[in-house]
């Protein structure tokens, strides 16, 4: 197999798919769909596919949906302008397998595919575009920002490890890999019944490098109704500034 850099540097420019990973039960959020939620008057999802619409280095957007969400995503895309070419694909029972069923439905032409959460509606065209880069030079790359607490490994509440905070980081979306790794760490991952909670973590089991650009503190993930609020405090504070 050619080497990730060497087909990097062949190309100008790897065509780039991204995954929006949409297709959850927002059962810690409850109250339906999390992603239709408005935020400040526009939804999750909508507020993360027009962030992602910005980045030039994104070629095509594939949704992976659940399947009663397929038409009502079709339309949102519609009435907020997506303008790059998307497709909303059924997901799966796991993350991880939505992104895979995403995956295998990638353009032809994909060098690189991200991973976004759709469930991150603050996350910045720059952002995203600093991890295509580094993924484009490295094969794979995610931003991270530093942990503040002091995080601890417990068992049946009891703790049992103090990891050197230093060496902590929290990961989160866009993750960019090249196509072909990211497929096949899917596909041993879910052979394996290996359970995942992000990308990173099937490339990793394939004993390849992720390298970590800067992510954003405000690159929040809504999972729980206070990040709603959390959400359109930054929103407001946004377009104050
Ligand atoms: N089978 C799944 C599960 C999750 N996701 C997506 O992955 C992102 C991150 O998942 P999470 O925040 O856990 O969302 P939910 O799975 O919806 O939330 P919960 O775990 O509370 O049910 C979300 O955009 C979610 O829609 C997905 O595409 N397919
Ligand atoms: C991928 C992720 O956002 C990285 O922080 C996170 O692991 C998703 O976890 P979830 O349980 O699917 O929300």
């Amino acid at each position: 197999m050619k080497s990730f850099f060497k087909k990097f540097r062949d190309a100008q420019r790897p065509f780039c798919t991204m995954i929006v990973a949409a297709a959850g039960a927002s059962s810690r959020m409850g109250g339906g769909n999390k992603l239709f939620m408005p935020i400040d008057g526009i939804p999750v999802l909508a507020r993360t596919l027009l962030a992602v619409d910005q980045v030039s280095l994104v070629d095509e957007i594939l949704i992976a949906a659940r399947e009663e969400d397929i038409l009502t995503i079709s339309d949102l895309c519609k009435t907020f302008g997506i303008s790059k070419p998307v497709k909303v694909v059924r997901g799966g029972e796991s993350r991880e397998e939505s992104v895979y069923l995403a995956a295998i439905e990638a353009d032809s032409r994909a060098g690189l595919i991200a991973v976004q959460d759709g469930d991150r509606p603050l996350v910045t065209p720059e952002l995203i575009a600093e991890v295509v880069r580094k993924a484009a030079a490295t094969a794979a790359a995610a931003p991270a920002v530093a942990v503040k607490d002091t995080i601890k490994v417990a068992q049946e509440g009891v703790v049992v490890d103090t990891p050197q905070r230093e060496t902590l980081y929290a990961v989160q979306t866009p993750q960019v890999f090249d196509a072909d790794l990211l497929r096949a760490a899917l596909q041993s991952a879910l052979q394996s019944g290996a359970e995942l909670t992000d990308d990173c973590s099937a490339v990793e089991r394939m004993g390849k490098q992720v390298f970590l650009t800067e992510g954003d503190p405000e690159n929040l993930k809504i999972t729980t109704p206070v990040d709603l609020t959390i959400a359109e405090a930054i929103i407001q504070e946004r377009e104050e500034s």
